[in-house]
């Protein structure tokens, strides 16, 4: 069965006897794709296995023993007894879930090719402005060409340098603002999770705009002209849609496995999809607009969507679909990766300790540490992997698909399959990892072979950002990011856990996990305010 083609007028709700019609229509077509996933599948004239699962029920397929949480515990839990390549139909959609190095390396290296391009869904259609963007789009020319516009002039290595001064300025008055606090109140209460969303929108928003819509409360507009300041005003503002778009997107959508329920929307999710696009549409139009009007009001260099209008190569959604995937997808799994770093070393003191005598070692109390001395930091650098490997901010990576029929692991995998690949289990791997849901950073220094182990996609054992052609292309960028404002934070500061609650390490839902409750803890000054800045 073909995964539902999903342009936005088909969202739009059915006459009632088309409802029904299509109620009955679909009723034969998911009975059909049941009853033809069991078993053997003759693939291109061979007789090939599809691979075990749990049982199909009719209709729902597997979602009774997949259930709507944690998908990525119940999917490991599952893969004990069905092993490393399963199949989990949900309605229409035929999912695999594969898991572990091997199968890793043939999805992400060996066979990338035929598994390189996404499923389209309700998402994509609203979110990725109707699959412009890179991440909700298949494998096609559009995904090329917002790729590498992305990478190329944002992400590159030089790009990276050049935005280092601006992102140690956002970092610098974020530990200001947090020097007042602690210094007014001596351990303070700080919400951890809010800072580190206001500090990695911050700089995403100065990486995508530069200084064209200065975003700082205490600092004017850089840009008088009045559309500049509505803008201005609306990224200030958009903590809300952020949070509304990061729960859609998350979100289990049944109209996505069982596209003759979408007429009814029953989850009522696209009637909020619906609303936020139009918010996201209006502010993405008002952006390009002002740019057109105003081509040489921002400095060019460092306004990547000024940059992107005057090349005139992407199209208005392809923009659009590029700001709401950076927005959307970049800010929450960074702040998420960055909240988890300091619940685990909160929860592990030691570690803290360590980190604070490595710092004071090489760098001393006179300054803050920054970016460029983290080279000489191993045991930050261990901390941000084992952070990585306990708690991938995508812990099933985004869904791939085959446009072909193909094979995984001796299995056959019919065409339009959705492959979703357990990158959390691999760090629970206990052939790899000694214990390994404990928090250890000295994992990592241990020996020559951990120490050069890295989290780029090269080592199929620890892939937080995934691998191959599909591989998250804001890798280098989110790594440095989260060892910056880690160091930052344990240089600056002592933290314990807060006084009015304890540490809840209960994890959240969605594609993006995080802690399912704020982070609180309590923050004192470590080095004088002077030195901290
Ligand atoms: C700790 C932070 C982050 C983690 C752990 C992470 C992880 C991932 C993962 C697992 C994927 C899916 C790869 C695949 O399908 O195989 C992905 C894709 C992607 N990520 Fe990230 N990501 C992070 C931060 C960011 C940031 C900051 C940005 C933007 C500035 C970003 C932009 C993207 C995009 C555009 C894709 C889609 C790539 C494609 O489909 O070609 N990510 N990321």
């Amino acid at each position: 069965m073909e995964w539902p083609s999903l342009p936005l007028e088909s969202w739009r709700p059915a006459q009632p006897a088309i409802l029904v019609l299509a109620l009955l229509a679909g009723f034969i077509l998911l009975l059909w794709s049941s009853s033809h996933s069991k078993g053997s599948h003759a693939g291109e004239g061979t007789k090939e296995k599809l691979p075990p699962g749990p049982f199909i029920w009719p209709m729902v397929g597997c979602l009774p023993a997949v259930g709507f949480k944690h998908r990525h515990r119940t999917f490991y839990k599952l893969s004990k007894k069905y092993g490393p390549v399963m199949q989990v139909p949900i309605g229409a959609a035929k999912l695999i879930v594969v898991h572990g190095t091997a199968m890793a390396q043939e999805l992400l290296k060996t066979q990338d090719a035929h598994f390189s391009s996404r499923p389209l869904s309700m998402t994509g259609a609203y979110l990725g402005f109707d699959h412009a963007d890179v991440n909700l789009t298949p494998f096609n020319s559009n995904w090329q060409a917002t790729r590498k516009a992305l990478s190329l002039h944002l992400l590159s290595p030089s790009k990276l340098a050049f935005q280092a001064a601006m992102r140690r300025y956002q970092v610098c008055s974020s530990v200001s603002s947090l020097f007042h606090k602690a210094s007014i109140e001596p351990g303070t209460v700080v919400n951890v999770s809010s800072f580190a969303d206001r500090l990695i929108t911050n700089i995403i928003v100065r990486m995508l705009f530069g200084n064209r819509y200065r975003f700082d409360s205490n600092q004017a507009c850089s840009s008088q002209n009045p559309a500049a300041l509505t803008i201005y005003k609306a990224l200030q503002d958009f903590d809300p849609d952020l949070r509304e778009g990061i729960f859609l997107w998350g979100e289990l959508n049944l109209a996505d496995f069982f596209p003759v329920l979408a007429p009814l929307d029953l989850q009522g999710l696209e009637r909020r999809f619906r609303r936020l696009r139009k918010k996201l549409e209006n502010l993405f139009e008002l952006i390009i607009q002002e740019h057109r009007n105003h081509p040489h009001e921002g400095e060019e260099e460092d306004d990547f969507i000024g940059m992107l209008l005057s090349q005139k190569q992407l199209s208005d959604k392809q923009l659009m679909g590029i700001m709401s995937n950076v927005l959307i997808a970049g800010i929450d799994t960074t702040a998420r990766a960055i909240e988890w770093a300091m619940a685990e070393l909160v929860a592990n003191p030691e570690a803290i300790i360590k980190a604070q005598e490595e710092l004071d070692q090489v760098v001393g109390k006179e300054r803050l540490v920054n970016e460029m001395d983290i080279e000489g930091l191993p045991y930050l650098q261990a901390i941000s992997k084992e952070v990585l490997r306990l708690h991938p901010s995508a812990p099933l990576d985004d869904p791939h698909l085959n446009e072909k029929p193909s094979s995984l692991g001796g299995y056959y995998i019919p065409a339009n399959s959705i492959i979703l690949h357990n990158l959390w289990a691999l760090g629970q791997d206990e052939s790899i990892w000694d214990n390994p849901t404990v928090f250890n950073p000295d994992r990592f220094l241990r020996n020559d072979e951990y120490r050069a182990m890295n989290v780029y996609g090269g080592d199929f054992r620890l892939l937080p950002f995934s691998s191959g052609r599909r591989r998250c292309p804001a890798y280098q960028f989110a790594t440095l990011t989260l060892q910056h404002v880690v160091g930052v934070l344990l240089h600056a500061f002592d933290w314990s856990s807060s006084p009015k609650g304890t540490l809840n390490m209960e994890e959240s839902d969605g594609i993006v996990v995080g802690l399912k409750h704020p982070l609180l803890l309590s923050v004192n000054a470590r080095l004088s305010a002077m030195n901290a800045t």
